[in-house]
């Protein structure tokens, strides 16, 4: 039997080329589109950069399609090429803060792009799909580890609301249509890049995220980073997050992908994608300092608007429903996003 063909949307990016690794290597057929809005194109070349070191890894063919989901004509056309047997659904915007400055934006990319994907699937008979959800539909915590009983909805921006929109529009759906499998992975912090330094997190402009902005300080790209509030009520006063390790990540949207294939049971799934525990920015400065050798050079400013002190993961559903666990820690985040950020300074502008 033909192994089954995934499209998956935003495959050039940190998370789609990293799960489309995963994927090839666990032998599923892959079928990427993307827009390239925030993935380096290599120039005319036919796949983007980061999708040629993907086959250049696995040694396995990767389909590449330029398409905006937003355009209903140039999905369908996917649809009409390929038998597509499951969806996984990566492409968004997702800076937070850009987000509040230019929200019908976000409206119109995450949550129209969407539904014109849903709409070309049912259209297609295809009712598998995997969302990329985010632990910002929980917004401030009201309690911890956040479980996925924890109240969404409370976002603290218009990209956190795309996405718990876009949870409530798949949960209708699903209690609209029996036929509509959905998982919906609520990443918490995704960190650091594959082992071989070839592929990895490559932002446009300055880093939003903290990690990114770290190895940039480190191998010499930016001069000091900014550390967003020392006053908080954690450990050290600054802000509490939980990293996954990028490829934890990645192996986790390949057990949503087997459930999905081996399963009878229809409706909507929510899990965790997370460690299960919290690091503070400054343990992850240090850690990163001793992965790499170099010094991070940092200043502690005013906190940033919308950031919440402490947030981690109670990440045992998905180890029970997925037999999926988080098993690289912080350091090993760290070595990881070193070797790529070292051996691609520019990222993957720099061949
Ligand atoms: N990185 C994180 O911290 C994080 C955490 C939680 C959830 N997520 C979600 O995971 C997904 C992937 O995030 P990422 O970090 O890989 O971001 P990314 O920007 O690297 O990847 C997103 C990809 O989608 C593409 N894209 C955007 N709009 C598109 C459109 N209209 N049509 C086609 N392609 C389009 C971009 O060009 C990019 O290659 C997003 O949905 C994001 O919201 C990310
Ligand atoms: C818990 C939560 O909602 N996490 C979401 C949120 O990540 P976060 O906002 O948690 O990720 P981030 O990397 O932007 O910030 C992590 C921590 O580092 C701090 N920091 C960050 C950058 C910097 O230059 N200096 C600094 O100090 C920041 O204050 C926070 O305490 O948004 C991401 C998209 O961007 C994802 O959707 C995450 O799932």
């Amino acid at each position: 039997m033909a192994p089954p063909t995934v499209l998956v949307t935003g495959g050039a990016g940190y998370i789609g080329s990293h799960t489309v690794l995963e994927m090839l290597n666990a032998g599923y057929n892959v079928i990427c589109v993307d827009n390239l809005c925030n993935a380096y194109s290599g120039g005319a070349a036919k796949l983007p950069e980061a999708l040629s070191r993907v086959q250049e890894i696995t040694g396995k063919k990767v389909n590449f399609y330029r398409v905006d989901i937003t355009d209903r004509e140039q999905v369908r056309s996917v649809f009409q090429e390929h038998k597509i047997d499951m969806v996984a659904h990566f492409a968004a915007l997702k800076a937070v803060g850009e987000s509040c400055r230019i929200p019908l934006q976000y409206y119109h990319n995450n949550m129209t792009g969407t539904n014109v994907l849903l709409e070309a699937m049912a259209d297609n008979n295809v009712f598998k799909f995997v969302y990329s959800s985010s632990a910002t539909v929980y917004g401030e915590p009201k309690f911890l580890p956040v479980t996925e009983e924890h109240p969404t909805g409370n976002c603290t921006s218009p990209y956190g609301k795309t996405k718990y929109f876009t949870e409530e529009i798949l949960k209708d759906l699903c209690k609209s249509d029996k036929r509509w499998a959905v998982v919906s992975l609520r990443y918490f912090n995704p960190v650091g890049a594959h082992i071989s330094g070839r592929i990895g997190e490559d932002p446009n402009g300055e880093p939003n995220n903290l990690m990114p902005y770290i190895a940039q300080v480190a191998v010499g790209r930016r001069p000091c980073l900014s550390v967003y509030g020392s006053d908080f009520p954690t450990k050290d006063g600054t802000g509490v997050r939980d990293y996954i390790h990028i490829v934890d990540l990645a192996e986790g949207h390949v057990k949503a992908l087997d459930k999905l294939r081996n399963i009878a049971e229809t409706g909507f799934f929510a899990y965790n994608l997370g460690s299960g525990s919290g690091c503070s920015v400054l343990e992850l400065v240090h850690a990163f300092e001793r992965a790499s050798g170099k010094k991070v050079n940092y200043q502690l400013v005013d906190r940033r608007a919308g950031d919440v002190a402490t947030c981690f993961a109670d990440a045992q559903l998905a180890e029970r429903a997925l037999g999926w666990k988080a098993t690289r820690g912080i350091d090993k985040m760290c070595e990881d996003t070193w070797r790529w950020q070292s051996q691609n300074p520019n990222g993957y502008a720099n061949k």
